[in-house]
C-alpha cells in the first residue's frame, strides 16, 4: 500500500500560511458570470443545466449536510440574521423559479413547441445535480457514480462556470485521464460545452508536449494523460502553479501503480493553494477512498446508487464455454443467431486481440480491433469507424474499457473473463449509457470459475439474476486474474501462417 503522503504530498493546504489567498478565493465565490451567460444564451440544454445548478445551489444553501459534510463551506462566522435572510430569499427564488417553469411549460404547450438541444440534455443527472453545486461552492469532492451517468459534464460544467472567461495567464484547469482515447473524448466534450465562449482548451498531444514554445501557447484548460503531462512539467518546464481546478477522472485507475508516480508529479506541480481538486469514477475501492479522505482538503463524498455496482440498465449474463476451445464457437454462434451491432468484444491482452481479429476478419461481419500496439492514427480510426457504424464488432483490450462513450452499444461480450470486478463494471458500462438499455455477456471457462462469485455479486447488486450455486461459492480475495490463455484457432495452420 502506498504511503498516503506520497500522493498530494506537495500541496497540503495551510490555511494560516495562505490566509490571504484563501480570503481572495472566498471573495471570488459568490459571483458567477458564466452561469448567468449560460442562462442568457438560451441554449436549451445548457440553460436547463444552469437553471438546475441555480436551483440546487439555493436548495443546498438551506438543506441538510450531504453524507456527513455540509455542501457549502462553514458559515459559522456569518450572523444568524444573514442566514435567515438567505433562506427566505432562497425560498422566494425557488417559488419564482417554479412559477417561471410552469409559465414556460404552458407557453410551450400552447404553441406546440418541443425543445431539445445539441447535447440532448433535458435535465441534469443525479451526479450532476450533486457535484456541480459542490464544485461551484469551491469544495473538493470525490464522487462515485455509475458508468454512463454523465460524470464528464458534472466536472466540466462547473469548471467552465468558475473559469468564467478566457485568459492568457497560463494553464488554469487540468483534467487527467488514464488513456489517450479518453483524454481526446473529454477534450471534444469540453469544446462542445464551451461553444461560444472562446476558452483556450488544449489536448496534450505528443507534439504539444515536445514543443519548446508550449508555455507561450494560451491555455485555460489542459486535458492530458499523466505521463505526457509529467513529461511537459519536468522536461519542458510547463508551469502548473496557477491551476485553480484539477480533475482526476477514472481516479481509481490513476491511483494504480503504473500511473501513480506521474499523477503525483502533476498533483505536486499544481501548487496553487486555492486549487479545487476532484476525483471521479464509477468504481471507488475502499483503499482509494481512504487515501482520498486523508489527502483531500475538506472534501465532500458523493456516492450515487450503490458503490462499485454496475449500471442497472444493463442485462448481464454469464455463459459457460467449457474451455478456451468453446469460446470461438460460442462467439460465432452468438453472431449467427443474434448479431445486433454495435458490439464490443473484450479480450485479455493485445496478443489475443490480434489473434481474434485474424480469426474473424474474413467472416461475414465488419470487424476491427484496437490495442496499444497500434499507432495513434490507427487507434483513432478504429474508434471513429466504430462510432460511425462502419465497424459492427470492435475487438478491444481494456485500453477502451473506461470512460469511452460510444452511443448505443447494444452488447458487450467479455470473451476473456475480466481481471477484476472493477474491470468488469467499466467494460460492461460501455453499454447501457445515459438511460439506454444494453446487454453484457461474460464467457467463463474452468479457469475462471474461482472468480465467478465476485462478478456474480456485482450482477446481483444491480438487480440481475444469478444462479444460487455461484453465490454459494467460497469467497476469494481477488488479485489480478490473468491466466495464461491459449488461443485456439479454427483455421488450418497453413492458412494461419499466410
Ligand atoms: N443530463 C443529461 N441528460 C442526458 N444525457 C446526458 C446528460 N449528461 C450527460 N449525458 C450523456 O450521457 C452520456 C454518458 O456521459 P459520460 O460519458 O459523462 O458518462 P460517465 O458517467 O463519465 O461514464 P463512465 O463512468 O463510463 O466514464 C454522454 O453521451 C453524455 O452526453
Amino acid at each position: 500500500m502506498t504511503d498516503p503522503s506520497f500522493l498530494f504530498g506537495g500541496i497540503t493546504f495551510n490555511r494560516k500560511k495562505f490566509s490571504r489567498d484563501f480570503a481572495r478565493f472566498k471573495e471570488k465565490m459568490p459571483s458567477n458570470d458564466f452561469e448567468e451567460t449560460l442562462l442568457e444564451n438560451k441554449d436549451p440544454e445548457v440553460e436547463v443545466v444552469a437553471k438546475a445548478v441555480k436551483k440546487r445551489k439555493r436548495k443546498a444553501a438551506i438543506s441538510d449536510p450531504v453524507e456527513g459534510f455540509s455542501v457549502f463551506k462553514s458559515s459559522k462566522t456569518e450572523p444568524v440574521l444573514e442566514e435567515n435572510e438567505e433562506t427566505e430569499n432562497a425560498s422566494q427564488g425557488k417559488k419564482e423559479l417554479y412559477r417561471q417553469m410552469e409559465r414556460d411549460a404552458i407557453f410551450r404547450k400552447k404553441h406546440n413547441i418541443h425543445t431539445s438541444g445539441k447535447l440532448g440534455i433535458k435535465e441534469p443527472t443525479p451526479i450532476q445535480m450533486q457535484a456541480i453545486p459542490i464544485l461551484l461552492s469551491g469544495r473538493e469532492c470525490f464522487a462515485c457514480a455509475p458508468t454512463g451517468s454523465g460524470k464528464t459534464l458534472a466536472f466540466v460544467c462547473p469548471m467552465l462556470m468558475k473559469l468564467k472567461r478566457a485568459s492568457k495567464d497560463g494553464v488554469r484547469a487540468v483534467i487527467l485521464c488514464p488513456t489517450r482515447e479518453l483524454a481526446s473524448q473529454t477534450f471534444r466534450e469540453c469544446k462542445k460545452l464551451a461553444k461560444g465562449k472562446k476558452f483556450y482548451i488544449k489536448l496534450m498531444t505528443k507534439q504539444l508536449a515536445n514543443s519548446a514554445e508550449f508555455s507561450k501557447v494560451p491555455c485555460d484548460i489542459l486535458i492530458s494523460t499523466p505521463l505526457r503531462l509529467k513529461f511537459a512539467v519536468t522536461k519542458r518546464k510547463l508551469d502548473l502553479s496557477r491551476v485553480e481546478y484539477l480533475v482526476l477522472d477514472e481516479s481509481d485507475k490513476l491511483f494504480e501503480l503504473g500511473l501513480l508516480k506521474s499523477v503525483d508529479a502533476v498533483v505536486k506541480a499544481c501548487s496553487n493553494p486555492s486549487i479545487t481538486r476532484s476525483l471521479f469514477s464509477a468504481t471507488l475501492p475502499d483503499t482509494v477512498e481512504e487515501l482520498a479522505r486523508t489527502i483531500m482538503h475538506d472534501a465532500v463524498r458523493v456516492i450515487i446508487g450503490r458503490k462499485n455496482s454496475a449500471s442497472e440498465s444493463i442485462k448481464q449474463k454469464l455463459v459457460f464455454v467449457g474451455s478456451e476451445e468453446g469460446k470461438l464457437l460460442a462467439l460465432r454462434q452468438t453472431f449467427e443467431e443474434s448479431l445486433n451491432p454495435p458490439v464490443l468484444v473484450f479480450v485479455q491482452n493485445k496478443e489475443r486481440a490480434k489473434d481474434l481479429y485474424k480469426e474473424l476478419r474474413f467472416d461475414d461481419i465488419r470487424v476491427d480491433v484496437i490495442h496499444s500496439d497500434l499507432s495513434q492514427i490507427e487507434r483513432e480510426n478504429a474508434i471513429d469507424n466504430f462510432r460511425a457504424g462502419k465497424t459492427w464488432v470492435l475487438i478491444a483490450t481494456d485500453v477502451i474499457a473506461r470512460g469511452m462513450d460510444f452511443k448505443g452499444v447494444n452488447c458487450v461480450i467479455n470473451y476473456d473473463f475480466p481481471d477484476s470486478a472493477s474491470a468488469y463494471i467499466h467494460r460492461i458500462g460501455r453499454s447501457g449509457r445515459a438511460g439506454r438499455s444494453g446487454d453484457a455477456v461474460t464467457f467463463y471457462t474452468e479457469a475462471d470459475v474461482r472468480y465467478l462469485k465476485n462478478i456474480a455479486n456485482v450482477m446481483k447488486s444491480s438487480g440481475c439474476e444469478v444462479p444460487s450455486w455461484i453465490l454459494n461459492l467460497p469467497k476469494l480475495k481477488w488479485k489480478k486474474h490473468r491466466p495464461k490463455r491459449e488461443f485456439l484457432s479454427t483455421k488450418p495452420h497453413d492458412e494461419e501462417d499466410e
